[in-house]
Protein backbone atom coordinates (compact mmCIF):
# COMPACT_ATOMS: atom_id res chain seq x y z
CA UNK A 1 0.00 0.00 0.00
CA UNK A 2 1.32 3.55 -0.69
CA UNK A 3 -0.40 5.85 1.08
CA UNK A 4 0.34 9.56 -0.13
CA UNK A 5 -0.78 12.64 1.57
CA UNK A 6 -1.06 16.35 -0.48
CA UNK A 7 -0.90 17.98 3.39
CA UNK A 8 2.48 18.38 2.62
CA UNK A 9 2.20 22.13 2.62
CA UNK A 10 1.12 22.36 6.34
CA UNK A 11 2.99 19.17 7.82
CA UNK A 12 2.92 20.31 11.47
CA UNK A 13 -0.62 21.99 11.64
CA UNK A 14 -2.61 19.31 10.70
CA UNK A 15 -3.24 15.81 11.55
CA UNK A 16 -2.20 13.77 8.45
CA UNK A 17 -5.86 12.67 6.57
CA UNK A 18 -5.19 10.08 3.25
CA UNK A 19 -6.25 11.63 0.55
CA UNK A 20 -4.92 8.84 -1.67
CA UNK A 21 -5.14 5.47 -1.41
CA UNK A 22 -3.23 2.58 -4.16
CA UNK A 23 -3.67 -0.89 -2.94
CA UNK A 24 -3.25 -4.42 -4.93
CA UNK A 25 -6.27 -5.15 -6.70
CA UNK A 26 -8.69 -6.41 -4.46
CA UNK A 27 -10.86 -9.36 -5.45
CA UNK A 28 -14.70 -10.47 -4.22
CA UNK A 29 -14.71 -13.49 -2.60
CA UNK A 30 -18.53 -13.84 -2.46
CA UNK A 31 -20.28 -12.68 -5.31
CA UNK A 32 -23.42 -13.21 -7.36
CA UNK A 33 -23.79 -12.75 -10.81
CA UNK A 34 -26.94 -14.15 -11.68
CA UNK A 35 -27.02 -15.04 -15.51
CA UNK A 36 -28.42 -14.14 -19.21
CA UNK A 37 -29.07 -9.99 -19.51
CA UNK A 38 -28.86 -9.74 -15.55
CA UNK A 39 -25.14 -11.04 -15.66
CA UNK A 40 -24.39 -9.13 -18.54
CA UNK A 41 -25.60 -5.76 -16.88
CA UNK A 42 -24.10 -5.85 -13.22
CA UNK A 43 -20.44 -8.30 -14.55
CA UNK A 44 -19.07 -4.80 -16.04
CA UNK A 45 -18.85 -3.20 -12.12
CA UNK A 46 -17.00 -6.19 -10.62
CA UNK A 47 -14.95 -6.88 -13.54
CA UNK A 48 -13.74 -2.87 -13.21
CA UNK A 49 -12.71 -3.09 -9.52
CA UNK A 50 -11.87 -6.69 -8.52
CA UNK A 51 -9.18 -8.91 -10.06
CA UNK A 52 -10.99 -12.07 -9.22
CA UNK A 53 -14.50 -13.21 -7.58
CA UNK A 54 -15.72 -15.98 -6.29
CA UNK A 55 -19.08 -16.88 -8.18
CA UNK A 56 -22.03 -18.12 -6.25
CA UNK A 57 -24.01 -20.70 -7.55
CA UNK A 58 -27.58 -20.30 -6.41
CA UNK A 59 -28.66 -19.92 -10.13
CA UNK A 60 -32.60 -21.37 -11.35
CA UNK A 61 -31.44 -23.97 -11.22
CA UNK A 62 -28.76 -24.54 -9.49
CA UNK A 63 -24.90 -25.12 -10.39
CA UNK A 64 -24.10 -28.36 -9.03
CA UNK A 65 -21.96 -29.94 -11.49
CA UNK A 66 -18.43 -29.52 -12.95
CA UNK A 67 -20.24 -29.37 -16.51
CA UNK A 68 -23.07 -26.80 -15.68
CA UNK A 69 -20.07 -24.73 -13.68
CA UNK A 70 -17.84 -24.73 -17.05
CA UNK A 71 -20.77 -23.62 -19.31
CA UNK A 72 -21.55 -20.86 -16.63
CA UNK A 73 -17.73 -19.78 -16.28
CA UNK A 74 -18.07 -19.46 -20.45
CA UNK A 75 -21.02 -17.57 -20.17
CA UNK A 76 -19.44 -15.10 -17.50
CA UNK A 77 -16.13 -14.78 -19.84
CA UNK A 78 -18.31 -14.01 -23.02
CA UNK A 79 -19.84 -11.01 -21.05
CA UNK A 80 -16.93 -9.40 -20.07
CA UNK A 81 -16.14 -6.20 -21.32
CA UNK A 82 -13.57 -5.83 -23.87
CA UNK A 83 -9.96 -6.21 -22.39
CA UNK A 84 -11.16 -6.92 -18.89
CA UNK A 85 -8.53 -9.60 -17.25
CA UNK A 86 -11.04 -9.78 -14.48
CA UNK A 87 -11.60 -13.88 -13.63
CA UNK A 88 -14.66 -16.02 -12.47
CA UNK A 89 -13.84 -18.36 -9.32
CA UNK A 90 -16.41 -21.04 -9.88
CA UNK A 91 -18.53 -22.66 -7.27
CA UNK A 92 -20.92 -25.66 -6.82
CA UNK A 93 -23.88 -26.07 -4.95
CA UNK A 94 -23.83 -28.55 -2.60
CA UNK A 95 -26.94 -30.73 -2.49
CA UNK A 96 -28.18 -33.77 -0.07
CA UNK A 97 -27.26 -35.75 -4.01
CA UNK A 98 -23.81 -34.31 -4.06
CA UNK A 99 -21.44 -37.51 -5.12
CA UNK A 100 -17.73 -37.61 -3.72
CA UNK A 101 -16.85 -38.39 -7.46
CA UNK A 102 -18.17 -35.16 -8.41
CA UNK A 103 -16.37 -33.27 -5.72
CA UNK A 104 -12.84 -34.63 -6.70
CA UNK A 105 -14.03 -34.05 -10.33
CA UNK A 106 -14.42 -30.20 -9.08
CA UNK A 107 -10.77 -30.39 -7.47
CA UNK A 108 -9.03 -31.77 -10.43
CA UNK A 109 -11.13 -29.13 -12.57
CA UNK A 110 -8.73 -26.49 -11.79
CA UNK A 111 -11.30 -23.68 -12.20
CA UNK A 112 -14.15 -24.76 -9.57
CA UNK A 113 -12.40 -23.22 -5.95
CA UNK A 114 -15.35 -23.89 -3.74
CA UNK A 115 -18.89 -25.94 -2.53
CA UNK A 116 -21.46 -23.81 -1.36
CA UNK A 117 -23.70 -24.86 1.71
CA UNK A 118 -27.41 -23.24 1.71
CA UNK A 119 -29.66 -25.11 4.58
CA UNK A 120 -32.31 -25.41 2.62
CA UNK A 121 -34.64 -22.57 2.70
CA UNK A 122 -32.00 -20.38 3.79
CA UNK A 123 -31.91 -17.36 1.70
CA UNK A 124 -32.75 -16.68 -2.29
CA UNK A 125 -32.73 -19.97 -4.89
CA UNK A 126 -31.55 -21.75 -1.88
CA UNK A 127 -34.46 -24.42 -1.93
CA UNK A 128 -32.45 -27.45 -3.77
CA UNK A 129 -29.91 -26.88 -0.30
CA UNK A 130 -28.86 -29.77 2.05
CA UNK A 131 -31.32 -30.81 4.20
CA UNK A 132 -29.24 -32.44 6.49
CA UNK A 133 -25.31 -32.45 7.04
CA UNK A 134 -25.57 -36.39 7.33
CA UNK A 135 -27.02 -36.50 3.96
CA UNK A 136 -23.97 -34.59 2.67
CA UNK A 137 -21.44 -36.60 4.15
CA UNK A 138 -20.00 -38.29 1.33
CA UNK A 139 -19.44 -35.24 -0.21
CA UNK A 140 -18.07 -33.20 2.84
CA UNK A 141 -15.83 -36.55 3.42
CA UNK A 142 -14.61 -35.89 0.12
CA UNK A 143 -13.86 -32.45 0.46
CA UNK A 144 -11.62 -32.70 3.02
CA UNK A 145 -9.85 -35.20 1.91
CA UNK A 146 -9.26 -33.15 -1.62
CA UNK A 147 -9.38 -29.32 0.27
CA UNK A 148 -11.74 -28.40 -1.70
CA UNK A 149 -13.09 -25.18 0.50
CA UNK A 150 -16.87 -25.26 2.16
CA UNK A 151 -18.35 -22.21 1.43
CA UNK A 152 -21.34 -22.04 3.93
CA UNK A 153 -24.04 -19.63 4.39
CA UNK A 154 -24.24 -20.12 7.98
CA UNK A 155 -28.09 -19.61 9.47
CA UNK A 156 -30.33 -22.43 10.87
CA UNK A 157 -33.92 -22.34 8.95
CA UNK A 158 -35.91 -23.70 11.98
CA UNK A 159 -38.46 -20.71 11.77
CA UNK A 160 -38.87 -21.26 15.82
CA UNK A 161 -34.99 -19.80 15.80
CA UNK A 162 -35.73 -16.18 16.13
CA UNK A 163 -34.30 -14.88 12.93
CA UNK A 164 -31.34 -12.44 14.52
CA UNK A 165 -30.06 -15.61 16.35
CA UNK A 166 -30.37 -18.23 13.28
CA UNK A 167 -26.48 -17.39 12.57
CA UNK A 168 -25.49 -17.83 16.48
CA UNK A 169 -27.34 -21.01 16.33
CA UNK A 170 -26.06 -22.32 13.44
CA UNK A 171 -22.57 -22.30 14.71
CA UNK A 172 -23.38 -24.31 17.70
CA UNK A 173 -26.25 -27.07 16.02
CA UNK A 174 -24.01 -27.05 12.71
CA UNK A 175 -20.44 -25.69 12.55
CA UNK A 176 -19.36 -27.01 15.31
CA UNK A 177 -20.34 -30.99 15.07
CA UNK A 178 -19.12 -30.83 11.50
CA UNK A 179 -15.76 -29.49 12.58
CA UNK A 180 -15.67 -32.22 14.92
CA UNK A 181 -16.74 -35.13 12.79
CA UNK A 182 -13.80 -33.11 9.94
CA UNK A 183 -11.42 -31.26 11.75
CA UNK A 184 -9.16 -30.51 8.60
CA UNK A 185 -12.25 -29.69 6.57
CA UNK A 186 -11.46 -25.99 4.76
CA UNK A 187 -14.42 -23.67 5.54
CA UNK A 188 -15.27 -19.95 4.97
CA UNK A 189 -17.85 -18.83 7.31
CA UNK A 190 -19.96 -16.76 4.59
CA UNK A 191 -20.89 -12.88 5.30
CA UNK A 192 -20.51 -13.09 8.89
CA UNK A 193 -22.71 -10.49 10.40
CA UNK A 194 -22.59 -11.25 14.43
CA UNK A 195 -20.02 -11.20 17.51
CA UNK A 196 -20.61 -14.65 17.94
CA UNK A 197 -19.28 -15.49 14.53
CA UNK A 198 -16.39 -13.24 14.64
CA UNK A 199 -15.19 -14.43 17.83
CA UNK A 200 -15.82 -18.13 16.92
CA UNK A 201 -14.00 -17.56 13.54
CA UNK A 202 -10.86 -15.75 15.18
CA UNK A 203 -10.40 -18.40 17.65
CA UNK A 204 -10.91 -21.58 15.19
CA UNK A 205 -7.97 -23.36 13.34
CA UNK A 206 -6.24 -21.90 10.22
CA UNK A 207 -8.72 -23.72 8.68
CA UNK A 208 -11.45 -21.90 9.10
CA UNK A 209 -11.91 -18.11 7.44
CA UNK A 210 -14.80 -15.93 6.94
CA UNK A 211 -15.98 -13.38 4.25
CA UNK A 212 -17.67 -9.71 6.05
CA UNK A 213 -19.06 -8.15 3.74
CA UNK A 214 -19.21 -3.70 3.29
CA UNK A 215 -23.14 -3.44 4.00
CA UNK A 216 -21.88 -5.52 7.62
CA UNK A 217 -19.66 -2.98 8.71
CA UNK A 218 -21.46 0.05 7.35
CA UNK A 219 -25.08 -0.54 8.74
CA UNK A 220 -26.82 -2.33 12.10
CA UNK A 221 -30.46 -3.39 12.05
CA UNK A 222 -32.01 0.07 12.13
CA UNK A 223 -31.22 0.67 8.75
CA UNK A 224 -34.08 -1.35 7.90
CA UNK A 225 -36.71 0.97 9.20
CA UNK A 226 -35.42 4.61 9.20
CA UNK A 227 -38.53 6.46 8.68
CA UNK A 228 -40.52 3.32 7.46
CA UNK A 229 -39.25 0.37 6.17
CA UNK A 230 -36.28 0.33 3.60
CA UNK A 231 -36.19 -2.85 1.42
CA UNK A 232 -33.19 -1.98 -0.07
CA UNK A 233 -31.64 -2.59 3.36
CA UNK A 234 -33.08 -6.16 3.70
CA UNK A 235 -30.93 -9.16 3.42
CA UNK A 236 -29.78 -11.98 4.44
CA UNK A 237 -28.55 -12.66 6.95
CA UNK A 238 -30.90 -10.08 8.09
CA UNK A 239 -28.37 -6.89 9.72
CA UNK A 240 -27.55 -6.89 13.34
CA UNK A 241 -27.50 -4.88 16.60
CA UNK A 242 -24.60 -2.25 16.74
CA UNK A 243 -22.94 -4.55 18.82
CA UNK A 244 -22.46 -6.76 16.20
CA UNK A 245 -21.55 -4.62 13.36
CA UNK A 246 -19.16 -3.20 16.22
CA UNK A 247 -17.41 -6.79 16.32
CA UNK A 248 -17.17 -6.90 12.36
CA UNK A 249 -15.44 -4.22 12.06
CA UNK A 250 -12.89 -5.01 14.63
CA UNK A 251 -12.82 -8.37 13.23
CA UNK A 252 -12.13 -6.91 9.69
CA UNK A 253 -9.56 -4.37 10.64
CA UNK A 254 -7.65 -6.58 13.45
CA UNK A 255 -4.90 -7.87 10.87
CA UNK A 256 -6.11 -11.37 11.22
CA UNK A 257 -5.54 -13.54 7.69
CA UNK A 258 -8.89 -15.20 8.77
CA UNK A 259 -11.85 -12.22 7.31
CA UNK A 260 -11.43 -11.34 3.93
CA UNK A 261 -13.52 -8.98 1.89
CA UNK A 262 -16.50 -10.47 -0.04
CA UNK A 263 -19.20 -8.59 -0.92
CA UNK A 264 -22.34 -10.46 -1.20
CA UNK A 265 -23.62 -8.47 -3.96
CA UNK A 266 -27.08 -9.57 -4.79
CA UNK A 267 -28.66 -7.66 -7.17
CA UNK A 268 -32.82 -7.86 -7.74
CA UNK A 269 -35.00 -5.83 -9.88
CA UNK A 270 -36.66 -2.67 -7.93
CA UNK A 271 -39.92 -4.72 -8.26
CA UNK A 272 -38.92 -7.63 -6.75
CA UNK A 273 -37.16 -5.62 -4.11
CA UNK A 274 -39.88 -2.77 -3.30
CA UNK A 275 -42.92 -5.89 -2.89
CA UNK A 276 -44.98 -7.11 -0.02
CA UNK A 277 -42.72 -10.02 0.16
CA UNK A 278 -39.46 -8.26 -0.74
CA UNK A 279 -36.46 -10.70 -2.01
CA UNK A 280 -33.21 -10.71 0.46
CA UNK A 281 -29.77 -8.87 -1.06
CA UNK A 282 -27.97 -5.67 -1.64
CA UNK A 283 -26.33 -4.46 -4.86
CA UNK A 284 -22.62 -3.29 -3.98
CA UNK A 285 -20.62 -4.02 -6.72
CA UNK A 286 -20.88 -0.64 -8.22
CA UNK A 287 -19.63 0.91 -5.20
CA UNK A 288 -17.93 -2.05 -3.60
CA UNK A 289 -13.90 -1.49 -2.64
CA UNK A 290 -14.94 2.62 -2.10
CA UNK A 291 -17.90 1.61 1.00
CA UNK A 292 -15.06 -0.87 2.39
CA UNK A 293 -12.70 1.80 2.55
CA UNK A 294 -15.49 4.37 4.25
CA UNK A 295 -15.64 1.50 6.73
CA UNK A 296 -11.85 1.14 7.37
CA UNK A 297 -11.35 4.80 7.57
CA UNK A 298 -14.35 4.94 10.28
CA UNK A 299 -12.43 2.92 12.43
CA UNK A 300 -9.01 4.72 11.36
CA UNK A 301 -7.82 1.13 9.86
CA UNK A 302 -7.16 2.08 5.88
CA UNK A 303 -4.00 0.45 6.60
CA UNK A 304 -5.60 -2.83 7.16
CA UNK A 305 -7.87 -2.37 3.61
CA UNK A 306 -5.15 -4.09 1.51
CA UNK A 307 -4.73 -7.49 3.48
CA UNK A 308 -8.11 -7.59 3.99
CA UNK A 309 -9.14 -7.02 0.39
CA UNK A 310 -6.75 -8.24 -1.52
CA UNK A 311 -3.91 -10.58 0.48
CA UNK A 312 -5.87 -12.67 2.97
CA UNK A 313 -8.10 -13.99 0.36
CA UNK A 314 -6.01 -15.37 -1.87
CA UNK A 315 -3.94 -16.84 0.82
CA UNK A 316 -6.66 -18.87 2.14
CA UNK A 317 -7.52 -20.24 -1.86
CA UNK A 318 -3.96 -20.36 -2.23
CA UNK A 319 -3.58 -18.43 -4.71
CA UNK A 320 -1.34 -15.90 -5.75
CA UNK A 321 -2.57 -11.62 -5.30
CA UNK A 322 -3.12 -9.99 -8.21
CA UNK A 323 -0.17 -8.55 -10.24
CA UNK A 324 -1.49 -5.22 -10.61
CA UNK A 325 -3.11 -2.14 -8.39
CA UNK A 326 -5.94 0.02 -8.24
CA UNK A 327 -6.07 3.82 -6.56
CA UNK A 328 -8.42 5.34 -4.44
CA UNK A 329 -9.03 8.81 -4.03
CA UNK A 330 -10.88 11.10 -1.29
CA UNK A 331 -13.72 12.82 -3.13
CA UNK A 332 -17.48 12.73 -2.95
CA UNK A 333 -19.62 10.97 -5.74
CA UNK A 334 -23.53 10.56 -5.24
CA UNK A 335 -24.62 7.19 -6.30
CA UNK A 336 -26.49 6.91 -9.29
CA UNK A 337 -30.71 6.58 -8.04
CA UNK A 338 -30.70 3.83 -10.24
CA UNK A 339 -28.69 1.28 -12.63
CA UNK A 340 -29.85 -1.02 -15.54
CA UNK A 341 -30.57 -4.67 -14.98
CA UNK A 342 -31.20 -6.05 -18.64
CA UNK A 343 -34.78 -5.33 -19.29
CA UNK A 344 -35.45 -4.03 -15.57
CA UNK A 345 -33.83 -1.28 -12.97
CA UNK A 346 -31.66 -1.94 -9.76
CA UNK A 347 -31.48 0.07 -6.89
CA UNK A 348 -28.12 0.00 -5.42
CA UNK A 349 -26.88 0.35 -1.85
CA UNK A 350 -26.88 4.12 -1.44
CA UNK A 351 -28.41 4.80 -4.76
CA UNK A 352 -28.51 9.13 -4.55
CA UNK A 353 -26.50 9.60 -1.96
CA UNK A 354 -22.85 10.18 -1.60
CA UNK A 355 -19.78 7.98 -1.37
CA UNK A 356 -16.27 9.65 -0.21
CA UNK A 357 -13.67 7.60 -1.84
CA UNK A 358 -14.20 7.11 -5.53
CA UNK A 359 -11.86 4.31 -7.43
CA UNK A 360 -10.22 5.70 -10.38
CA UNK A 361 -10.35 4.06 -13.82
N1 LIG B 1 -27.48 -12.24 0.66
C1 LIG B 1 -28.71 -12.18 0.26
O1 LIG B 1 -29.55 -11.56 0.92
N2 LIG B 1 -29.13 -12.78 -0.88
C2 LIG B 1 -28.35 -13.64 -1.73
C3 LIG B 1 -28.22 -15.01 -1.20
C4 LIG B 1 -27.26 -15.15 -0.04
O2 LIG B 1 -26.09 -14.79 -0.12
O3 LIG B 1 -27.66 -15.65 1.00
C5 LIG B 1 -28.99 -13.67 -3.12
O4 LIG B 1 -28.63 -14.53 -3.92
O5 LIG B 1 -29.84 -12.81 -3.41
ZN1 LIG C 1 -25.85 -16.38 1.79
ZN1 LIG D 1 -24.51 -14.43 -1.05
Amino acid sequence: MIPACPDTASPDKEPKRMTTLTLIRPDDWHLHLRDGAALAAVLPDTARQMGRAIIMPNLKPPVTTVEAAAAYRARILAALPAGSRFEPLMTLYLTDNTSAEEVRKARASGFVHGIKLYPAGATTNSDFGVSSIDKAMPALEAMAECGMPLLVHGEVTDPAIDIFDREAVFIEQVFQPLLARLPSLRVVFEHITTKDAAEYVASAPDNIAATITAHHLLMNRNAIFVGGIRPHHYCLPVLKRELHRQALVQAATSGSAKFFLGTDSAPHARHAKEAACGCAGMYTANAAIELYAEAFEDAAALDKLEAFASLNGPAFYGLAPNADTITLVKESWTVPAELSYGDEVLVPLRAGEAIHWRMQD
